[in-house]
């Protein structure tokens, strides 16, 4: 699943981790580098890094961590306040919220103490330290490091984020979700304190994880309490274009239903394509559901209302009506649609399409919610597509959760999705 995309952003992140670490390289071959920071002496900073052909993804990691440590430990040794201080807060800033170290120094002439402070005092310290060497110290990058503050200047950057911008748009990611990714990378490896980041290992994938979540996780609820808070029948309509695998996901959430104790009725509000009735009887048979039809060309409203009745009659727990899925820009549609919402007021309506179609599913999440607003989306055949544009876009277009992720062509293949883990799975944990 997404392995394209994978491949993709593991290339930008490990080719920004070897900038990074050609800099960091540069920086300690530089003698005065250091001391012009006024920091750590150049020799201490020499017997902690590691070897020049060690591997660049490892590398800043162990830069960061070895050379905080020579910092603590040279830090313990010297006794003025305001660099101890500011030391020990690089060392224990990594493991927590990144808004506490907000401490400032007495003393603006120690410049590594105002480097190892919140932002404000960091542009003081950029521009007393660059001045002096034209960049900062080996020391100080792998201080900022530690305390996840920027190592990275935007023009070094920019070309990474074109390669990146590509690799987005080349697998499908919507441009505006694009954008919104890259201007998230480049806040948080240029000069903002990053947010909710424990990691002081690899920034890169770190501060392209935070961006991939916060598109990805645009409106998520929590959908089985939801369902389980909910009166009963819970009334859930489906839309969608036909063949994407609308009924299908029906299927599936009637069994997801059952594996949790709901009890659920089909009702097939596609009451326009020859065939439909045949397709979800075919399933609830298979699932030893009851099903509700009407005659091809009747009213969707009065089938899913049928369903309502007989779920209120029965004890049902839950309603499922799919309905006709034809283009979404047909006015006819968005009228029946309407309808079932004015007659029946559905608990929710939930947008089906393919992982597969990519942009165009996107597109059409967007014009569906327009035309008859959806609660959330479920998007099939993930397990047969590499790219991950839709996924990663169609919650940030619509500002609509997808609930989940059809795996398959079982009735079991159906994912609840989960930002976290989807964002795990593309970056790596
Ligand atoms: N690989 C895979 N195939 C799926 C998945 N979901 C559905 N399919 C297959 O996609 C095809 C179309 O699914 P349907 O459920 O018939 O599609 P539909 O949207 O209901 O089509 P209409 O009833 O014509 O609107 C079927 O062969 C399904 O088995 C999925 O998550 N992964």
């Amino acid at each position: 699943m997404f392995d394209g995309l994978k491949d993709k952003l593991s290339g930008f992140t490990s080719d920004v981790e070897e900038d990074v670490d050609d800099d960091a390289l540069e920086a300690e071959d530089e003698p005065d580098a250091g001391e012009a920071d006024g920091n750590v002496p150049a020799d201490a900073e020499t017997e902690s890094e590691p070897a020049p052909d060690a591997q660049p993804s490892e590398d800043d990691t162990r830069v960061a961590e070895a050379t905080a440590e020579t910092d603590q430990q040279q830090a313990d040794a010297e006794p003025p306040a305001a660099d101890s201080m500011a030391t020990e807060e690089s060392a224990t800033a990594s493991a927590t919220e990144l808004e506490d170290t907000d401490a400032v120094p007495d003393d603006e002439s120690q410049s590594d103490t105002a480097a190892a402070t919140e932002e404000d005092s960091e542009s003081e310290a950029d521009s007393e330290s660059e001045e002096d060497d034209g960049g900062r110290g080996l020391a100080a990058k792998a201080k900022l490091m530690a305390t996840g503050k920027t190592v990275i200047e935007e023009e070094d950057l920019q070309s990474h984020l074109d390669d990146l911008e590509l690799a987005l748009l080349s697998s499908d990611v919507e441009m505006s979700v694009a954008n919104e990714i890259l201007d998230g990378v480049k806040e948080n490896l240029t000069g903002q304190t990053r947010r909710r980041l424990s990691s002081t290992g690899n920034l890169v994938r770190d501060a392209l994880r935070e961006s991939l979540y916060d598109v990805i996780n645009v409106g998520q609820f929590d959908f089985d309490e939801r369902v389980q808070q909910a009166d009963k029948p819970v009334t859930i309509v489906f839309t969608g274009v036909n063949g994407v695998g609308k009924t299908t996901s029906i299927a599936k959430l009637a069994q997801y239903f059952e594996d949790r104790g709901l009890s659920t009725v089909l009702a097939n509000g596609d009451t326009y394509r020859a065939g439909a009735n045949e397709q979800l009887e075919k399933h609830a048979e298979n699932l030893d559901k009851k099903i509700i039809t009407h005659e091809q060309g009747s009213d969707p409203t009065a089938v899913v209302y049928d369903a309502v009745e007989y779920a209120k009659a029965n004890d049902i727990d839950v309603v499922l009506g799919d309905t006709a899925g034809r283009l979404h820009t047909s006015d006819d549609l968005m009228a029946q649609l309407a309808k079932i919402d004015r007659n029946i007021d559905p608990d929710m309506t939930l947008f089906v399409d393919e992982a597969v179609a990519g942009q165009d599913a996107v597109n059409r999440a967007r014009e569906f919610n327009n035309a008859a607003e959806i609660d959330g989306a479920i998007l099939t055949k993930a397990d047969a597509d590499p790219q991950g544009g839709a996924a990663i876009s169609v919650a940030h277009v619509t500002g609509k959760p997808i609930l989940f992720l059809g795996t398959g062509q079982d009735y079991d293949d159906l994912e609840p999705f989960d930002p976290e883990e989807i964002v795990d799975s593309l970056i790596g944990e």
